[in-house]
């Protein structure tokens, strides 16, 4: 299979060794134009403390299209890197989409149609910065699958089989929509929650205090996907609990990777997504709404507004 990545970071980054394994390097595409481009394929990259060298195509280049195009930007590169696949999706190329939310897929098959898409996740925490990346496995996974009829199976059949090939952890849900709002239910309230906090892992694994912010917020996104038909049920509020302790005490989510970093964050994609939701359907989210501002208060910090 000739499988392309575009977002060669903390998430790409879980999936390169694994990818490695099984693909001829000539298959194995890196999608990354200029400057980016040179520094990858100057430095590599280092994973787990081992190096990789690249085949890095710039979006220009024409190729014969991809089979397979892994997308792991984050919210605010999605538009560009939807634009930089074009050379790479041909008449049978399956894209999945690895973002959290619930928004990139419908993004992604606004310009390259439904049929292209299947839905995913990670369940992974990754870790980033100038070209150094860490992770570990643990019970983590990617989760994907298909919302459509019989007819689009084979696509969820070829990722299986590149998957079980290059020993890639994965589960194939049987209902997918509702997966995918389970995790955007846990990232809507703990990655923001997080990012408010500056938090570890460990701030939900010792305080109530922490738990008790992200409970509120969850009730507001159970709340929507009931009237949205989405999945989500009160029962879930439990299910999330422990969700973080699962997760490296030490270690921090993607937001506060982005706050300490001064990158920009997903909160359009997490909160926002919420309150527009929200008050598209009727459903009240007056916690969410405030966590929406405090964390766009931190975005605009780093913007330079306070300066
Ligand atoms: N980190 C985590 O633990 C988890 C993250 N996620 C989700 O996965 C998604 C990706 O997050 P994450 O991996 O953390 O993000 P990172 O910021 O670590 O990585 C994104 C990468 O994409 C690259 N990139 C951006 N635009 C382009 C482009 N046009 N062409 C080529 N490369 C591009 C960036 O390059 P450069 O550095 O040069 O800008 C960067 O290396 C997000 O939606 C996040 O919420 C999901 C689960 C866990
Ligand atoms: C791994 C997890 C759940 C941790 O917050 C995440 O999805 C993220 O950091 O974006």
């Amino acid at each position: 299979m000739k499988v392309a990545i575009i977002g060669l970071g903390a998430i790409g980054c879980t999936l390169l060794p694994f990818l490695k394994k099984e693909i001829q390097p000539n298959n194995l595409r890196i999608i990354a134009g200029g400057e980016r481009k040179k520094r990858l394929e100057k430095q590599g990259i280092l994973i787990n403390e081992e190096h990789y060298n690249l085949n890095v195509v710039s979006p220009e280049t024409i190729v014969d299209p991809a089979d397979l195009v892994i997308v792991a930007v984050k919210y605010n590169q999605l538009n560009q890197a939807i634009q930089d696949i074009k050379n790479q999706v041909g008449p049978k190329t399956i894209i999945l989409s690895l973002m959290n939310g619930i928004t990139s897929e419908e993004e992604i098959a606004e310009v390259y149609g439904k049929e292209k898409v299947i839905y995913g996740f990670t369940t992974i925490n990754g870790i980033y910065k100038n070209g150094v990346a860490t992770f570990s496995v643990g019970e983590n996974k990617i989760k994907f699958g298909i919302d459509q009829p019989e007819d689009q199976q084979n696509k969820v059949q070829r990722v299986k089989e590149l998957f079980d090939a290059c020993q890639i952890p994965y589960e194939i849900p049987d209902n997918i929509i509702r997966e995918l709002w389970l995790k955007f239910l846990l990232n809507v309230s703990g990655n923001s929650v997080a990012g408010v906090l500056r938090g570890k892992h460990k701030h939900f694994q010792k305080l109530d205090s922490a738990n008790k912010a992200r409970e509120c917020i969850m009730r507001e996104v159970i709340a929507l996907s009931k009237a949205m038909g989405t999945g989500l049920v009160d029962e879930d509020l439990e299910t999330m609990k422990p969700i973080y302790f699962n997760y490296e005490p030490e270690a921090r989510g993607s937001m506060v990777q982005d706050i300490l970093s001064k990158r920009p964050t997903e909160n359009e994609m997490l909160c926002g997504t919420v309150v527009k939701l929200g008050k598209k359907y009727g459903v009240s989210t007056p916690a969410t709404e405030l966590l929406y501002y405090l964390i766009k208060a931190i975005d605009d910090e780093t913007n330079g507004l306070l300066d």
